[in-house]
């Protein structure tokens, strides 16, 4: 089994400005792990290091054993899927198809296989109306769904998806919650960076949180929002059934529907 490892990981911007300081952290293959935190914590430069992007200016990024020192971005890349939060960012083909298919071409892999992966990351995403037009000539929230079928057709066993539900309406959500639960059965590695915390409780084990350039707390859901500290000092918020729950006096604990019906029940 593989892993992402973290050693003692420092990682400082060109201009000098240190964003992440001394993170240690293992991803183990087929872990759901989703980072939270508050704007500007250092989440997004830490999965750029989990991806190659970003290289540590101190410590070591290991990729299935592999330093991603003595690799390249794209070799990296085609093991640790990155979807940009901004998929403009992330996006620079002049048609939704030719964008899907640019790294299977680099990976120089057969037309047979480029069609098969191509076709089920249109099916998981929902792009199929879209392939033959510019991605900028479709809405944001679509061309989030063009960056993610263009990591999903790499088909790498780590996929990292930056704030996946940030602009998205219902049907879009409904779409990510398919693919979720697709890659989870798939045994894929999903490690997501959210301030959505309906999506984290809903579809993560695991919960890292950052604050101020450091990881301050790793662990189940219920472990990260019932302890108060953690959530001031990473100013996030619980998820709303958690709110609603401490509100009416059934303490810190419930976090899912679940609970609060079986509580609900027995009065
Ligand atoms: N290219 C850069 N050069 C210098 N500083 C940068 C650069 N990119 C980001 N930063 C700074 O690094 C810090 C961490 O940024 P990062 O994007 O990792 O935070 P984040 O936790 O992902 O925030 P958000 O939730 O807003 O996306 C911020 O203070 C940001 O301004």
């Amino acid at each position: 089994m593989g892993a992402i490892e973290l050693k003692n990981v420092t990682f400082a911007y060109p201009n000098g400005f240190v964003a992440n300081e001394n993170l240690n952290l293992l991803i183990e293959s087929g872990e759901r792990v989703a980072i939270v935190g508050q704007n500007g914590a250092g989440k997004t430069t830490a999965v750029k290091l989990m991806n190659g992007l970003n290289k540590p200016t101190k410590g070591d990024v290991l990729v299935n054993g592999i330093n991603t020192k003595d690799k390249t971005t794209a070799q990296i890349s085609a093991f640790v899927g990155y979807v940009f939060q901004n998929p403009d960012d992330q996006i620079f083909n002049s048609n939704v198809k030719k964008e899907i298919e640019y790294m299977l071409r680099y990976l120089k892999l057969d037309q047979k296989e480029i069609d098969r992966r191509v076709s089920r990351a249109v099916e998981l995403t929902g792009m199929s109306d879209y392939l033959e037009m510019n991605p900028y000539d479709v809405p944001y929230s679509t061309r989030k769904f063009i960056s993610i079928a263009a990591i999903l057709a790499i088909e790498t066993p780590y996929i990292i998806l930056d704030e996946p539900t940030a602009g998205q309406d219902m049907q879009g959500i409904k779409v990510l919650s398919t693919l979720m639960d697709v890659l989870k059965d798939e045994g894929k590695s999903v490690i997501t960076i959210t301030h959505d915390m309906e999506f984290v409780t809903d579809n993560f084990t695991r919960v890292v949180t950052m604050a101020d350039k450091q990881i301050i707390a790793d662990g189940s859901a219920t472990d990260i929002f019932s302890n108060q500290n953690i959530i001031k000092q990473a100013k996030i918020k619980k998820p709303q059934i958690g709110e609603l729950a401490s509100e009416v006096g059934f303490g810190e604990n419930i976090l899912f529907r679940k609970e609060i019906v079986e509580l609900l029940s027995k009065y």
